[in-house]
């Protein structure tokens, strides 16, 4: 299997090369040269286990991996999970079910593909003997997910950029309390937006990315949205049969990642009946599905954080696919949404997805009504997926626990929530540093560090 580049503008790479280089030299993201067919497999694979099921569904991807290898890094991703299930589905009524994506060692969705990463990145790291600089940009999660991923890891040196002040607490502690010298979490002024910018014109340059082994943990990298395809592939197979092509899978949405690989798995043959993109006020991609129209707005700062991002990176993966795989269209399309903000689509196709826009005041009420209704605590970003008006089923995606964001529950419910990995950060030392979110600030930075 090879990865060819959105952008068009680069040859065709082999699987660990994608994942090496994060995002494709020519400014692209990675997509697999051709979509496979996943409906011969589906019937056999409905009765494997989680790491077997992202063993099996990797091996179609990672074909430059050794079998036995990918076997080791897989079972090895999915030990630090505290649940059995790994992704377990929660049955709220007969309408309404939640895919828990919380129960890893960072408590949200991300560790499902940051584990795994973390694993993908030490076995490169064996096996060529080149050390790797991990540069990401956070809303709240990633960071998090991608330190703890590659937390004890020979020959890695982290660099995580943050919006200061604009994360939970707690988030913000599990990134800056781990006590390694190799970690450098770096907060800057300005919104996740200016972060992921400044980011990606780091990996643009190339002599700067080959000088430091440059390596991505941000769903700009292939691997993260593959491991995610993974828990709708489960989730659909342990949802009852008579439900299970008959429900809408609701996803918390900011930069698109999470729900492009559920809508990557539809295409690949999964009879998924359709999506639901759920934004907080920060809703470019709602205003988008609504009206066709993709423009720019300021990013918000709300209670659901870790969503708060107005320009989604993976929008681009799905253009890709929306413009029929005219790579000339796509860079066309991007460049004048760079020059403009703004890009206005003749006959807009919803590609099967719907929409919804969920404000501060109206995630606090949902927590409390969730709470009231079925006695479930949903943390802030899963709130977002419980809008008013829905019409059938649907299981919405749990993207974090509700024990990261204890203030906003505790004013919508009234109570704590705690979880004991958190309360034990609360009395480790946190180190952190500052940073301009320019891209030669950055690069200066981690020069002296590697
Ligand atoms: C808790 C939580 N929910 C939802 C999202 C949105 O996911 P995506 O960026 O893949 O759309 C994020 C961040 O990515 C998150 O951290
Ligand atoms: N919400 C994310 C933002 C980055 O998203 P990613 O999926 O591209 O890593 C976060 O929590 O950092």
């Amino acid at each position: 299997m090879q990865f060819i580049s959105t952008r068009g503008q680069v040859p065709p790479v082999s699987f660990s090369t994608a994942v090496a280089q994060g995002l494709a030299p020519d400014g692209g993201l990675y997509l697999p040269e051709q979509l496979p067919d996943l409906k011969p497999y589906l019937a056999e694979w409905s009765k494997l286990s989680y790491a077997e099921l992202c063993e099996v569904f990797f091996a179609i991807f990672a074909t430059d991996i050794e079998a036995d290898e990918l076997k080791k890094i897989v079972t090895r991703s999915y030990t630090k999970f505290d649940h059995a299930d790994i992704a377990p589905i929660v049955k709220l009524d007969d309408d309404r079910y939640v895919l828990e994506l919380f129960h890893g060692p960072t408590l949200a969705f991300k560790d499902f593909a940051l584990q795994l990463l973390g694993n993908l990145y030490e076995s490169q790291i064996a096996r060529t003997g080149n050390r790797i600089s991990v540069l990401g940009a956070t809303s709240g999660d990633t960071g998090a997910a991608a330190i703890h991923g590659l937390l004890g890891k020979e020959g890695v040196t982290t660099f995580i950029l943050y919006p200061d002040g604009r994360i939970s607490p707690l988030q913000e502690r599990q990134m800056t309390c781990t006590g390694a010298d190799n970690v450098f979490p770096l907060a800057i002024k300005g919104s996740f937006d200016d972060a992921q910018t400044a980011m990606k014109t780091v990996f643009e340059d190339r002599e700067f990315a080959a000088e430091v082994g440059l390596s991505a943990v941000n769903s700009i990298n292939l691997a993260r949205i593959l491991a995610q395809c993974v828990y709708y592939l489960s989730a659909y197979f342990r949802l009852p049969e008579d439900v299970r092509d008959d429900i809408t899978f609701v996803v918390p949405t900011g930069n698109f990642g999470n729900v492009l690989a559920g809508w990557l798995v539809q295409r690949m043959g999964l009879p998924i009946k359709g999506f639901r993109v759920a934004t907080n006020q920060n809703d470019i991609l709602h205003r988008l599905f609504e009206s066709g129209t993709y423009q720019l707005d300021e990013v918000a700062p709300s209670v659901a954080p870790s969503m708060d991002i107005q320009v989604a990176s993976n929008f681009e993966r799905f253009l890709y696919y929306a413009e029929g795989q005219d790579s000339e269209k796509v860079r066309e399309i991007i460049q004048t949404f760079k020059e403009t903000g703004k890009y206005v689509f003749e006959n807009f196709d919803r590609a099967g997805f719907s929409s919804s826009r969920t404000d501060d005041a109206q995630i606090a009420a949902i927590i409390k009504d969730v709470y009231a209704k079925y006695g479930y605590v949903a943390d802030p970003h899963t709130a977002c997926g419980f809008s008013d008006g829905f019409e059938g089923k649907e299981i919405i995606l749990s993207t974090a626990h509700p024990a990261k964001f204890p203030d906003t529950i505790q004013d919508a419910i009234g109570e704590d929530s705690t979880h004991p990995s958190l309360e034990e950060l609360k009395s480790r030392e946190i180190v952190k540093y500052s940073v301009e979110p320019t891209p030669e600030a950055i690069k200066a930075f981690m020069r002296a560090r590697v």
